[in-house]
């Protein structure tokens, strides 16, 4: 040990203050990460700059715990020339503001398995430190790896975790397992190989420095020794001859961090307690005086060793930085924008008619927008606007109107009533055009409810709508929004009156003419034709199902291939089916009717009923079937004096058995009856919603604006309508309050990266004008810039950040 050296150059006071000043960890940085968490708590956010982890690491007694205690700049730790550090020792450093009445009990320390004690007294925490390794590692020599986690609170630091690690030791002592050496490896890459860590790898001078386990352990977990600084102790004691200079320089093991020598208390110095503050100034005297560590003051002293920690810290605030800048930014512009929303509240009667205006038309344009589906926020999880007018239309008017079958409420028995109704006391030569007309109107009066309803729907729609136009921006202005509601209320139901007139119109339009000339409906002959085949179709099947049944029965079969559309029923009138369906010729004539029923649309349809074939065939039979009746009667006449009739019933219904030729009158009155419900349904399909859309829904397109502009702006009703609720005017106070702290945090943040070159510049033992250590490990650290450019020189955001970035920002923690 080189005592010359100290007791020739004893260290002045004012020289042991600023080193002990510039010893502690972070400290420089504290100012920059204090403004950062001041910005996080004016923006009322919890979280943190999370900084790296330090750990040192090294062979037993190599001043692992010497290195620490310096940085920290209290004696706190366990120190000793056997092994002190059983277990690895987790120190958390919280920063908190200083309170000048009680700056005693500014600073103290918390242990984690002693929750709520204080320790004021830090000989007292190195004391607890000793008493908990014993408990859980023993009292000889015995390593555990669980950490003893520790707090110290201070205003003179910097919210950072150091980890103090047993150092590794070759040869089992007192309770130590034989794979002592593999197990403290093992921990110490536990904690090492976090990407976050900076590793500050210790090796004492006065041992073999090529082959220290430091640095063997650190390039284990730092490969390319981005996070590795070498610290060598010991240097005042090595062999006499020997210095370490071609170490610090890198030239025997490069690491890009470069090394940094420092000289810490000795074990008797310990014992004669020297404080850390003379300590250091110590040291600075030695390498001062020291001719081998001439012109390598950068690379020499605790101080060196923290600047070197505070760059890559520094380094590591920049990288966070924008990202940081860039959330701030964006809460800039979302407040910006709510600012502008609420505006100035307005004063002058000027100003608040111009804004009533303006609401007035931004609202109506929003409106048409919405109805045309040219709005900014187009929803791609449901139809709105526009979209579901269409939707009413057609998927559910239009489709509604479609599945409806004319004849589903008509029953045959309807169809037959009516024939026979409409025939009078004569027999049906042709199918009367009446019934046909009396189904079809009621039909056709049918469509009117679904598409009054389709009207109302609409009528919601744009309800809702006008609801949803301006909602957030109205709720400045509550008074407004509810006349609003009324005028446009009101207006819209002014708007679907004349709509459901029109819709009544088409319907009674429709019901009114029945235009059998439609070129889309079906006509006469071809719906004879069709419902003839339907009733031998259906006659045949019937005929196939009872051969089947009475296949046994040879009697019944005589009956069976009677003529089957003989007419005889009501009317009293036989046809042969056969005959009729070959069309008369008089039938096609238009006009040979002759009887009092107009023919249906061809003129072809009544010929099917009037053969005189048929008419000489009914003749014959009715002649026959008279010729026996008149027997009877007087045959009867002998055994009665009077007849009696059975008096006919108040309501008479047509007889039960529908004859084959009703059958067929049935069938194509049916075919009749779809083909024309069917044009009129197309047209009513197309006609309502032009309807609903010209008088409903285009309508208010182009009126609301004048309607409400008539109904509402009004100078009387302009302070009114724009009164604005308490909560609204805090709001914007609020909204006013936080833009300013987010602006003032920008510009904070603006001038960080100044602060920032500062730190690195202050803290230079050597007359280097630009204050920047010429370590050739440190370029990773720098920010890109010149290092000899002014200290005052503003630099532009870009050119602040290193290209080169050692650390993850994402990947930072302090591990709590
Ligand atoms: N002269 C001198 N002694 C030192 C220096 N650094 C440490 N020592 C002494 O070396 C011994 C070990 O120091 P520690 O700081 O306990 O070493 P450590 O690496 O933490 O030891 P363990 O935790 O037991 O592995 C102590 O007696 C220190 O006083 C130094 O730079 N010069």
């Amino acid at each position: 040990m080189d005592d010359g050296v100290f007791s020739s150059a004893p260290p002045s006071t004012a020289a042991a203050t600023a080193a002990a000043a510039a010893a502690a960890v972070g400290s420089s940085v504290i100012p920059i990460v204090n403004k950062l968490q001041d910005i996080f708590s004016q923006l009322g956010s919890s979280s943190t700059i999370d900084l790296p982890q330090v750990a040192v690491v090294g062979s037993q007694s190599s001043g692992k715990s010497s290195v620490l205690e310096a940085l920290v700049g209290r004696d706190f730790l366990p120190r000793g020339s056997d092994i002190c550090t059983r277990r690895p020792l987790v120190l958390q450093l919280v920063h908190q503001p200083r309170r000048p009445a009680d700056a005693e009990a500014d600073e103290w320390g918390e242990f984690l398995h002693l929750p709520g004690r204080r320790f004021y007294d830090f000989r007292e925490i190195r004391r607890e430190i000793q008493a908990e390794t014993d408990r859980e590692a023993g009292g000889n020599k015995g390593v555990s790896d669980k950490q003893i986690r520790l707090k110290i609170y201070s205003p003179n630091v910097l919210n950072i975790t150091l980890v103090d690690l047993p150092g590794i030791t070759k040869v089992p002592v007192g309770d130590q397992p034989t794979d002592i050496e593999a197990r403290i490896r093992t921990m110490i890459l536990s904690y090492i190989k976090h990407k976050t860590c900076i590793i500050l790898a210790v090796s004492p001078a006065n041992a073999d420095l090529s082959n220290s386990d430091a640095l063997q352990i650190a390039r284990n977990a730092d490969p390319d020794g981005s996070r590795t600084i070498g610290v060598i102790t010991k240097l005042d004691i090595m062999d006499r001859g020997t210095d370490a200079r071609n170490f610090l320089l890198g030239n025997v093991i490069p690491l890009r961090l470069g090394y940094v020598g420092v000289v810490n208390r000795s074990q008797q110095d310990i014992k004669s307690d020297l404080s850390i503050k003379e300590a250091l100034a110590r040291e600075e005297s030695f390498f001062r005086t020291h001719p081998a560590y001439n012109g390598l003051a950068q690379y020499c002293g605790i101080p060196q060793l923290a600047k070197k920690l505070n760059q890559i810290l520094v380094q590591h605030i920049k990288t966070v930085l924008p990202g940081l800048k860039s959330r701030i930014s964006s809460q800039l512009t979302t407040t910006a924008k709510e600012l502008s929303f609420y505006g100035d509240p307005v004063e002058s009667k000027a100003g608040q008619g111009a804004k009533l205006l303006n609401i007035l038309a931004k609202y109506c344009e929003a409106f048409s927008s919405m109805v045309e589906g040219k709005n900014e926020d187009i929803s791609t999880i449901e139809l709105c606007g526009g979209a579901r007018i269409h939707y009413i239309f057609q998927s559910i008017y239009v489709k509604s109107l479609e599945d409806v079958d004319p004849c589903e409420d008509v029953t045959d028995e309807d169809i037959r009533m009516a024939i026979q109704n409409a025939t009078g006391p004569r027999s049906a030569l042709f199918v009367p055009e009446v019934p046909f007309e009396v189904l079809v109107r009621r039909q056709i009066s049918r469509l009117l409810d679904p598409s009054l309803q389709c009207a109302g729907f609409i009528y919601d729609e744009l309800v809702k709508m006008s609801h949803r136009c301006l909602a957030v921006e109205l709720q400045q202005f509550p008074l407004l929004r509810r006349s609003m509601d009324e005028v446009i209320g009101r207006f819209l139901r002014d708007g679907l009156k004349p709509a459901q007139d029109m819709i009544a119109h088409i319907i009674e339009m429709e019901a009114d003419y029945i235009n059998t000339s439609h070129p889309n409906f079906i006509g006469g002959s071809k719906a004879v034709e069709q419902a003839q085949q339907q009733v031998r179709s259906s006659r045949l099947a019937a005929v196939a199902r009872r051969e089947g049944v009475d296949a046994d029965r040879p009697s019944d079969k005589t009956q069976k291939t009677r003529p089957l559309l003989g007419r005889a029923g009501v009317n009293g009138v036989v046809t042969d089916h056969i005959q009729a369906l070959r069309p008369s010729a008089d039938a096609e004539r238009p006009g040979s009717s002759g009887s009092g029923s107009t023919l249906w649309g061809m003129g072809s349809i009544g010929s099917i009923f009037s053969s005189s074939d048929d008419r000489t065939h009914s003749s014959a039979r009715e002649n026959s079937s008279n010729r026996s009746y008149t027997a009877a009667t007087s045959h009867l006449e002998h055994a009665l004096s009077t007849i009696q009739l059975r008096e006919p019933p108040v309501v008479l219904k047509p007889s039960e058995s529908q004859s084959e030729q009703e059958a067929l009158e049935i069938a194509i009155t049916k075919l009749l009856l779809k083909s024309y419900y069917n044009i009129v349904r197309k047209n009513v399909e197309d006609f309502v919603p032009k309807a609903i859309m010209h008088f409903l829904v285009n309508h208010t397109k182009r009126e609301l604006h004048n309607y409400l502009i008539t109904k509402l702006y009004r100078d009387d009703l302009f302070a009114d309508m724009l009164r604005e609720p308490d909560e609204i005017t805090i709001k914007r106070r609020q909204i006013r309050d936080t833009l300013k702290v987010l602006q003032q945090a920008y510009k904070t943040l603006d001038e960080i990266p100044l602060e920032a070159d500062t730190v690195e510049r202050g803290y230079s033992l050597d007359s280097d004008s630009t204050g920047l250590p010429r370590a050739h490990g440190l370029s990773s650290f720098h920010d890109g810039s010149s290092p000899h450019s002014t200290p005052k020189q503003p630099r532009s955001r870009k050119s602040s950040h290193s290209g080169e970035q050692p650390f993850n920002p994402d990947a930072s923690g302090n591990g709590f």
